[in-house]
């Protein structure tokens, strides 16, 4: 039988993003309102006690809420795209290659990842796991963005004239990602963090810069390198670019295709010590609607990649 899937939030950025990754897909029945009632509370409430899994494209109050109208006598399970339940008792954090996929499919409340801590988290936390890297180290994370990490809000900003090409942002350092990056990545301190906008619709690159020597740790690029690539083996979402094939530079391109896989680079210094840990990924593949296709895929029992966006290679 179908698993019946209610996306509340369809009509937005990361709504429409799922929608199309579960087009033709025949495990799922979609459970729909009309467009004029896609803000219904009673229409909503129906839908979200019908379903058997509920996906929360929504603002982080208007998902708060929509917990609230769904009765735990119905069983509903939910995907959380928002960032309202990530450091949340009884949720369970969505990101399967660092919680393990079989916690993810049997959780009931699955927070996703936010686009930022997707990357962050991918290059850091196995290697704080693995003592390689310091826990009380204050990390720096600088990243940018395509405008629609910021929803249709910030898409309209971008796409009208006289929009800016670069917005940073974040500048008094109160991100609401900080406490997701400073918790799942088990650190003592929230890293600092500069976000920021440029002018393209998607990507995103994430990027720890480490003074390896003056961290005295004893590790070099080339055990992270290999952390990596040995934690992230059998994933067929992370992908860790070989060290023999590092490209001169980190692009993300303008007409850039939806895609749901993440790369993570390890960029030494001739000498060692120093090192860039860079991922890039679409905020709306990996950073949101991959995320949540691939959490839905394990919590329904089914192949963890359907439905995914990833590039054959
Ligand atoms: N964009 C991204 O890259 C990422 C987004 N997220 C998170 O996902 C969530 C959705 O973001 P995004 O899709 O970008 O945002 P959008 O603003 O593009 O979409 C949000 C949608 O929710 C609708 N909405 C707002 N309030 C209600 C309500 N009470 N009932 C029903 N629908 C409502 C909006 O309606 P209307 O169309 O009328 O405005 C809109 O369609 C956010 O919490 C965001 O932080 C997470 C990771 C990455
Ligand atoms: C470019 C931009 O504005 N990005 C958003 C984050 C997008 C995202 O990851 O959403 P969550 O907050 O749900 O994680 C921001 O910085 O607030």
């Amino acid at each position: 039988m179908a698993h019946r899937v209610f996306v509340d939030g369809a009509a937005g950025t990361t709504g429409l993003e799922i929608l199309d990754r579960l087009k033709g897909r025949t495990e799922f029945e979609l459970i729909e309102l009309p467009s004029d009632r896609r803000k219904d509370e009673a229409a909503r409430r129906e839908a979200l006690n019908e379903a058997d899994v509920a996906i929360l494209c929504l603002p982080d109050e208007a998902a708060r809420e929509a917990v609230e109208l769904i009765d735990p006598a119905a069983g509903t399970r939910i995907v959380d795209a928002s960032s309202a339940h990530r450091t949340a008792e009884g949720w369970c954090y969505g990101f399967p290659e660092l919680i393990g996929a079989d916690r993810v499919a049997q959780a009931r409340r699955v927070s996703n990842p936010g686009c930022y801590p997707t990357g962050f988290l991918a290059l850091l936390a196995p290697l704080v796991r693995a003592e390689l890297l310091p826990a009380d180290w204050p990390y720096t994370v600088h990243a940018v963005s395509g405008y629609s990490g910021g929803g249709k809000a910030l898409i309209e900003r971008f796409e009208a004239s006289g929009a800016p090409t670069y917005r940073a942002y974040g500048l008094l350092m109160g991100h609401k990602h900080l406490g997701e990056m400073q918790l799942h990545a088990g650190l003592e301190h929230a890293p600092l963090f500069s976000p920021a906008v440029i002018d393209t619709h998607r990507g995103m690159v994430t990027e720890i810069p480490l003074p390896l020597a003056a961290m005295d740790t004893g590790t070099s690029p080339v055990e992270l390198h290999g952390a990596l690539e040995e934690f992230y083996d059998a994933s067929p979402i992370v992908r860790v670019h070989p060290d023999f094939d590092r490209p001169d530079e980190i692009l993300l391109m303008p007409d850039a295709e939806p895609r749901d896989d993440i790369e993570l680079f390890v960029f030494p210094a001739a000498d060692g010590t120093q090192v860039r840990l860079l991922a890039r990924l679409d905020n709306l593949g990996k950073g949101a609607s991959g995320a949540a296709i691939q959490n839905l895929n394990l919590m329904c029992g089914l192949p963890e990649t359907a439905g995914l966006k990833l590039p054959q290679n």
